[in-house]
C-alpha cells in the first residue's frame, strides 16, 4: 500500500477576516475513506500527489514530493470568492511507499474514482506527472461504457516515452495509449506546449502513429490564440469530457523555475488561462491536476505561487 496522510493543517495559514475573505478560512478537511456525499452543492476535492519517484526513475531532479504542501500554502492566503455552498476540501496525500510508484498509481485511481462517486471535482496536486497515469484512470473507470474521456496535456514534453522498464514521469501517456488500444479503443489527446528541443524524433513518431494533436511551443502563445481556440474547440467536440493536466516545466522557466526540467522557451500565463477558460466553459471537464511543482529550485515561491494561481482561477470559473 501506499501511504495516506489526512492533510496538515498547519499548511493553511494567511491573514485572518474572521468572514472567510481567504480560501484559508474556507478550507475544510475530510478523510478520504469516510467521505460521504455531502449534498447536491459544488465540492472542489484537493489531494496531493506527494511524490517525486517517477522524476527520480526519470533520471531528474528530485524535490516533487514536496510539491503539494507549497501549493497549499500559497492557495489558502489567496482571496475567497466561492459562493457559501461551494465546497473546498483537503483530503491530503497520497505518498510512495517503498518506491512502488504502481501501488502509489493505483491508489491515486481509487481515491479519484472514490471522490468523483461523491460528486466532488478532484484536483490533484503534483508531484511528478505519473501522477496523470493514476488520475486519468479513475476519471476514465468512472465513466459510463462508450463515454469518451480526452486528455489536454499543457506541458514541454509528450510523456510519452516507453515504460518497458518501469513506469515514470514520461510514460503516463503512452500507458494510456497502450491500455486503450488493448481495448480497441484509441487514446484521446492533446499536447500543448511542446519543445523541438525537449522531445525527441522517437516521440514525434509515435505521437503522430497515435494522431495525438499537438501544438508546439512556439505557437501555443496569446498572438495566436483564434488558432489555439479552433483547436481546442475541435479536440473538445469529438469527446464527452475532458481531463486537464498542467505540467509546470511547460511554462517558460521566467514563470516556472521551481521544476525538475525547465524550459527557458516556454508558454505563457496567458495563453493557458485562455484555455483554462474555453475547456472549463465546454462543462465537460472532469478532474484537474498541476503536476511537477519542485519547491527545491523555486525561486521566491514563484512556481508555487503559480500553481495555485492556476488553481484559484479554475475553481472560480467552475
Ligand atoms: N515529466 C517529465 N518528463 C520529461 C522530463 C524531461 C527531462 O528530465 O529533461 C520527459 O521524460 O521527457
Ligand atoms: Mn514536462
Ligand atoms: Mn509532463
Amino acid at each position: 500500500m501506499s501511504i495516506y496522510k489526512l492533510a496538515n493543517k498547519d499548511k493553511w495559514f494567511g491573514r485572518s477576516s474572521k468572514q472567510q475573505l481567504y480560501l484559508h478560512e474556507k478550507v475544510k478537511f475530510s478523510n478520504l475513506k469516510e467521505y460521504d456525499l455531502q449534498s447536491e452543492q459544488k465540492t472542489f476535492a484537493l489531494l496531493g500527489y506527494g511524490s517525486d519517484e517517477g522524476v527520480k526513475r526519470n533520471l531528474g531532479r528530485t524535490g516533487a514530493a514536496l510539491g503539494p504542501d507549497a501549493i497549499r500554502i500559497q492557495l489558502g492566503k489567496m482571496p475567497n470568492h466561492l459562493e457559501e455552498e461551494v465546497e473546498l476540501i483537503d483530503f491530503g496525500n497520497l505518498e510512495c511507499a517503498n518506491n512502488n510508484l504502481n501501488e502509489l498509481q493505483q491508489n491515486l485511481t481509487s481515491a479519484v474514482t472514490s471522490l468523483l462517486s461523491k460528486k466532488t471535482v478532484p484536483i490533484i496536486l503534483g508531484g511528478s506527472h505519473d501522477l496523470a497515469y493514476g488520475h486519468y484512470n479513475g476519471l476514465a473507470q468512472h465513466l459510463p461504457k462508450g463515454k469518451k474521456l480526452g486528455i489536454i496535456n499543457f506541458d514541454a514534453h509528450f510523456d510519452l516515452r516507453s515504460n518497458t522498464n518501469g513506469n515514470n514521469s514520461g510514460t503516463p501517456f503512452y500507458q494510456i495509449a497502450l491500455e486503450e488500444e488493448a481495448k480497441n479503443k484509441t487514446i484521446k489527446y492533446m499536447a500543448l506546449g511542446i519543445r523541438k528541443d525537449a522531445n525527441t524524433k522517437n516521440l514525434f513518431e509515435f505521437a503522430e502513429s497515435r494522431k495525438v494533436n499537438y501544438l508546439l511551443q512556439n505557437h501555443f502563445d496569446i498572438n495566436y490564440l483564434e488558432h489555439v481556440q479552433l483547436l481546442l474547440i475541435q479536440f473538445m467536440e469529438d469527446v464527452d469530457y475532458i481531463y486537464i493536466t498542467i505540467d509546470l516545466d511547460g511554462f517558460s522557466s521566467a514563470y516556472a523555475p521551481g521544476v525538475s526540467a525547465a524550459s527557458p522557451m516556454g508558454f505563457s500565463p496567458d495563453i493557458v488561462l485562455e484555455s483554462l477558460k474555453l475547456i472549463i466553459e465546454s462543462e465537460k471537464l472532469l478532474g484537474l491536476d498541476v503536476a511537477e511543482l519542485n519547491p527545491k529550485y523555486d525561486i521566491d515561491n514563484q512556481t508555487a505561487k503559480l500553481a495555485a494561481s492556476l488553481i484559484h482561477y479554475a475553481i472560480h470559473k467552475i
